[in-house]
């Protein structure tokens, strides 16, 4: 559930009044998503997302995000565009937070990522990555590899409340990790969470990319990693190395990979999964019980984790 702040009918109106997007036809929260409150719009103009920024968007990046959405689109990569107001302003507020009107995009998320659907995801992150080359402001990736030994010391004291013994284990994988960590790799934006809830497909082709809420400019490697882990894995946590090489095959179509990312998968992988690890035990923590929004398992990361852990070269990923 990720409606976060109510918005009254007047409130509504006198927002739209900002934008030239015709009248209000319907309008309904979207229980979806853990970030940010969803709406979706209707208006005589057509349909829209209404998005309300909350906890862990920091308004200072927002621009950036938006812009980067814009820029892509002009690139015709199927991503929400910003729709401006009168002004011209992307960005406005709404009860009190941060809102922006994106235009909607007609697909649905596959609840079960199959084989058929890795290698249109991993031409699609390739024509993401190129797509994004020439877009000129830059983000650092707050929860790239040096957010995590701090994000980890903010939890670590609760991780063996989770599993026995998690704590430790997190502690050593880090240093693993970490003194193992590439940093010649080619770098460019990256979307850095594009799991399946944010890939839409309609007949067997991909219609949406959405939320650029993590979009950092970090390696181009480590977005590879992150959707290996997210779309990668059955629900017994076995990897399919099937969709792995069909993932990767559809992304070197567009972009090939050089030696020096193919040969670090290993410890990529490791680091994606450490990442959503690490936020999704944070998140355990610190959600209170009977919050509306649904926790993530962190464990289904350490399982992951353990898999990439023992990985020895790309063979074990497919290439
Ligand atoms: N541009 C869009 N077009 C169509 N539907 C959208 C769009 N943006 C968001 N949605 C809908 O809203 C839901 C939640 O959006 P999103 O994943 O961006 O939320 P979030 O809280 O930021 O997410 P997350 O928890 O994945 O970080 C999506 O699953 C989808 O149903
Ligand atoms: N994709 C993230 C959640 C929000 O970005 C996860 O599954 O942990």
């Amino acid at each position: 559930m990720a409606v976060y702040t109510e918005v009254t009918d007047d409130a509504l109106a006198e927002f739209l009044e900002l934008y030239e997007i015709g009248r209000l036809v319907a309008f309904r929260g979207i229980a979806e998503g853990v970030e940010n409150s969803n709406f979706s719009l209707r208006t005589t103009d057509g349909d829209f997302i209404l998005t309300l920024y909350e906890k862990r968007v920091d308004p200072a990046d927002l621009p950036w995000f938006l812009g980067l959405m814009e820029h892509l689109a002009a690139k015709s990569l199927p991503c929400p565009l910003p729709v401006r107001a009168r002004d011209g302003a992307n960005l406005n507020k709404l009860a009190g937070k941060i809102a922006a009107i994106t235009t909607f995009l007609p697909g649905i998320w596959p609840r079960r990522p199959a084989v058929a659907h890795c290698a249109p995801l991993g031409e699609a992150l390739a024509r993401l990555h190129l797509a994004g080359a020439d877009y000129a402001p830059t983000r650092a990736n707050a929860l790239g590899p040096e957010g995590w030994r701090p994000l980890f010391a903010r939890c670590a004291g609760s991780a063996d409340t989770v599993q026995a013994g998690l704590g430790a284990a997190l502690d050593a994988s880090l240093d693993a990790i970490l003194a193992a960590w590439p940093d010649n790799l080619p770098r460019g934006h990256i979307h850095a969470d594009l799991f399946p809830d944010n890939v839409f497909f309609l007949d067997g082709k991909i219609s949406g990319l959405i939320d650029f809420y993590f979009a950092a400019t970090d390696l181009y490697a480590y977005d590879i990693a992150v959707c290996l882990n997210a779309w990668c894995f059955e629900n017994d946590f076995s990897f399919n190395i099937t969709k792995s090489r069909a993932l990767l095959r559809g992304y070197q179509s567009v972009r090939p990979l050089a030696e020096a990312e193919r040969a670090t998968l290993p410890v990529l992988c490791q680091g994606a999964a450490i990442r959503f690890l690490l936020t999704r035990l944070y998140d355990w923590i610190n959600t209170p019980d009977g919050a509306l929004v649904t926790r993530k398992d962190p464990l289904a990361y350490w399982r992951r984790l353990r898999f990439h852990a023992q990985a020895r070269s790309e063979g074990d990923y497919g290439l």
